[in-house]
């Protein structure tokens, strides 16, 4: 009995020892990771672009290895996983600073709803016939699946990474299928992906061949590769980069689309003054040639208040008309 309770201290004391040294690793070399949700300060260039990142794939595909090997260079073994965590840290792309945020989804969150729970309610709430039970909980199952689904982190990201695991033909099936979700959520525009095959290093146990990943990439028009995140840094590094190069080349011109857009203001100015222009021009060529500046600011005026004040310095006000300011005197003549 006393043997058995100093053998659980010792391992919850192992335990936690590990679990220091996990956070310890992922603290440093000015990695911040937080709960995802939770804001904190980077300490960072905050010019610097952000560049943010969601992770996400089937269960034990390899997410945080592949991240935490991208971050810190190291392979572990073994990740302290079962929420959701947001790594942030500042990284040069092509000499230039970007603020990267990855979130590493895990299937086991707390955060998200939890399935088996939900599940047993569903299955407890079901008092029909079998048939209509069997498709009731098939309903039920999807609508559940759909709820595992961090669309939340699909959503806030710039750009996904599925992992997949080449020894898992399941985990490759998920793949597609998340692939289909974010397509619909990010929907119509462009939304870059890279599909990740780990654990390339299992080959003996390969359930996936190359080419149905390098198929899928192709019909979904995202990045592919085929890597190792235990043995193949370099892999890791060079698909990553490609990613977060890919992610700002299009952030930067989206921003250069946006700022290149008329503004509600230039439009309502450039629409004025047509109007304006083309009600002189009729009225140009009726008789009176001061009347088109008298017509042109009450158009103006009731478009847009802005071209109201530029053409009322030319328009003398009530109280000038009484006071007789600002209105050309006629000579007088004396007899
Ligand atoms: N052989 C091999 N094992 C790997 C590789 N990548 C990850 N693993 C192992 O796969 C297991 C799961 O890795 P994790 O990084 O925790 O996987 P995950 O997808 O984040 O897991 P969840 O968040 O729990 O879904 C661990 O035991 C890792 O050591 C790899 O490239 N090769």
């Amino acid at each position: 009995m006393d043997n058995n309770s100093t053998t659980d201290g010792q391992r919850k004391a192992t335990a936690n020892r590990d679990s220091n040294a996990k956070t310890k690793m992922r603290l440093d070399e000015k990695i911040t990771s937080v709960a995802f949700g939770r804001s904190t300060k980077i300490d960072s260039d905050k010019n610097a672009p952000r560049i943010r990142i969601c992770v996400l794939g089937f269960t034990a595909v390899g997410k945080t290895a592949v991240v935490v090997r991208y971050l810190t260079n190291r392979f572990i073994g073994e990740y302290c996983s079962g929420k959701d965590l947001l790594y942030k840290k500042t990284i040069k792309i092509d000499g230039f600073p970007s603020q990267i945020e990855i979130a590493d989804t895990s299937n086991k969150s707390v955060n998200r709803v939890d399935l088996s729970s939900v599940l047993i309610s569903v299955l407890r709430l079901n008092s029909i016939t079998t048939t209509n039970k069997q498709a009731h909980v098939f309903v039920q199952m999807s609508i559940l699946a759909d709820l595992s689904f961090p669309s939340v982190h699909v959503s806030w990201a710039d750009a996904c990474i599925i992992v997949y695991s080449i020894e898992s033909s399941a985990s490759f099936e998920a793949a597609a299928t998340m692939l289909e979700k974010i397509q619909s959520i990010k929907m119509p525009f462009y939304h870059p992906v890279l599909l990740l095959a780990n654990q390339k290093d299992l080959e003996h146990l390969r359930q996936v061949r190359v080419e149905d990943g390098q198929a899928l990439a192709l019909q979904n028009n995202c990045h592919f590769a085929e890597l190792s995140a235990a043995e193949d840094l370099d892999g890791v590094e060079l698909t990553m980069t490609a990613l977060f190069r890919d992610v700002r080349t299009l952030k930067s011109q989206r921003t250069a689309v946006r700022q290149k857009k008329p503004s509600l203001m230039h439009v309502t100015k450039l629409f004025s003054s047509l109007i304006g222009r083309s009600s002189s021009s009729s009225s140009f060529n009726e008789t009176d040639t001061e009347k088109p500046k008298l017509k042109s600011s009450s158009t103006a005026s009731s478009l847009h208040t802005g071209d109201e004040c530029e053409i009322k310095v030319n328009t003398p006000t009530e109280k000038e008309v009484k006071s007789n300011k600002g209105i050309k005197k006629r000579p007088s003549f004396s007899l």
